[in-house]
């Protein structure tokens, strides 16, 4: 339901390659030039003919040279040899390269001491890519090697989805910002940072809305705000769940959300809810740090991808693991739960371990987790050894 929001790239902009890091390609890119342009040496040595080398002791006569960026000019004949450095186009009437090494050399004259054959260090007009052949397709979110590749086609700029623009709404009285005084009643508001931080990893623009007050009034005029900003999608953290001071739905339809849904069979992450405000996307996660943290790795992320173009969005973020312990039935939530990894020396499947603490506030546990290991509703109790899925955090993609 949250990635048919997200049907469409949001649009489209040309950057320059410099700043095509990460963005995603709107359209296919074709090569606007052949590489190499021309026969090119790979190697340091002569052009010759192939033929006249069969004898070792062979003498060719020295008429000039090609160098990268200079090329030589005149044909080359049976008996003679051209000087030629790696890059350098291969002269006409050449066949080969001697590479220097095979070879004793003067101002005038080139002595065969190993022969070579047709073709030998040549790299052929085209090797790489021809003029008017597609290099990168749509939906590719560009890595350094694609880049390289776009500069190489003569492509100074790229065409990108926009960036989705991401606002995120932290909310409730006992919040105040990392590195100030909190009252005695308060905690530090951790959750904006990473949902931040994921936005940005996966492309889009976070928009930081600060901490609002568990008050309607104040709610409503920071929801505002965000469709003020622009932004393509808000995200609230905290007030989802049902006690009296969790305002933030309320708000929400106050401001005109159409709410798609509300809570979710997930643990963390139950009271999750989404919908539409106009045509800005509403994440609202809940307020306790692992749960907002999971739900942006499973929800936000595949919809900013979504956003950004990407063709397969919902991929399945989870990879096989063995359970390193027994692992007890699950109830009706699907759970994702904290665990570390340990990879075998025999290049086997991770060895997955729950953590003994599962309690959605717990931070810590979170940063030290090497994953979440996949719990499916209703899931029978399991067995060391047994097979599993597992989320990794400690890389991408999450
Ligand atoms: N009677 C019920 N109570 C609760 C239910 C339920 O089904 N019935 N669900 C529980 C579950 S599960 C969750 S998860 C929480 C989520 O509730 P909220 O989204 O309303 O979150 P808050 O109450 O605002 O906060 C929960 C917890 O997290 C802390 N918090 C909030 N925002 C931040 C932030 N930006 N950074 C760091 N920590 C944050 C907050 O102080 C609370 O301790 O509801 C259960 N209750
Ligand atoms: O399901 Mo709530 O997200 O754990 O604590």
């Amino acid at each position: 339901m949250v990635l048919a929001t997200a049907k469409e790239p949001l649009g489209e902009e040309l950057v320059p390659l410099s700043a095509g890091f990460g963005r995603t390609l709107t359209r296919d890119v074709l090569a606007r030039r052949t590489q190499p342009p021309f026969d090119v040496s790979a190697m340091d040595g002569f052009a010759v003919r192939a033929a006249d080398t069969t004898d070792p002791g062979a003498q060719l006569a020295l008429i000039g040279q090609s160098a990268a960026g200079a090329r030589f000019s005149g044909d080359l004949k049976s008996g003679q040899a051209v000087r030629i450095f790696t890059g350098a186009p291969v002269p006409a009437g050449a066949d080969a390269i001697l590479i220097q090494e095979n070879a004793r050399f003067d101002a005038a004259s080139v002595t065969v001491l190993e022969p070579t054959i047709a073709g030998r260090h040549v790299r052929r007009a085209g090797l790489d890519f021809a003029e008017g052949e597609v290099g990168l397709t749509a939906g590719t979110r560009l890595n350094p090697t694609e880049l390289a590749l776009a500069a190489a086609m003569n492509h100074p700029e790229l065409p990108v989805a926009r960036k989705p623009i991401v606002a995120i709404l932290a909310t409730g009285d006992e919040l105040v910002a990392p590195g100030r005084d909190p009252g005695p009643d308060q905690i530090v508001a951790s959750n904006s940072f990473a949902v931040a931080a994921l936005v940005k990893a996966a492309g889009g623009t976070p928009l930081d809305l600060g901490i609002v007050a568990d008050d309607l009034g104040l709610l409503v005029a920071a929801i505002q705000s965000a469709r003020a900003a622009g932004a393509d999608v808000l995200v609230t953290l905290g007030g989802a769940s049902v006690g009296d001071h969790d305002l933030v739905q309320k708000a929400l339809v106050t401001a005109g959300l159409q709410l798609a849904f509300w809570k979710i069979a997930m643990r963390p992450g139950k009271p999750m809810m989404h919908g539409m405000l106009g045509d800005m996307r509403v994440l609202g996660l809940p307020g306790n740090p692992v749960s907002s943290i999971v739900g942006g790795i499973l929800f936000l992320r595949p919809l900013v991808r979504a956003l950004c173009g990407d063709p397969h969005p919902d991929f399945d973020p989870t990879e096989p693991a063995e359970l390193a312990d027994d692992l007890s039935a699950n109830d009706a939530r699907e759970d994702y739960l904290r665990g570390t990894l340990r990879f075998p020396a025999d290049g086997g499947l991770p060895l997955a371990t729950a953590n003994r603490a599962q309690d959605s506030s717990m931070l810590r546990v979170l940063a030290g987790a090497g994953c979440l290991i996949v719990r499916r509703p209703l899931a029978a109790a399991a067995k060391a050894g047994d097979l599993c899925r597992i989320v990794r955090l400690d890389r991408f993609p999450f």
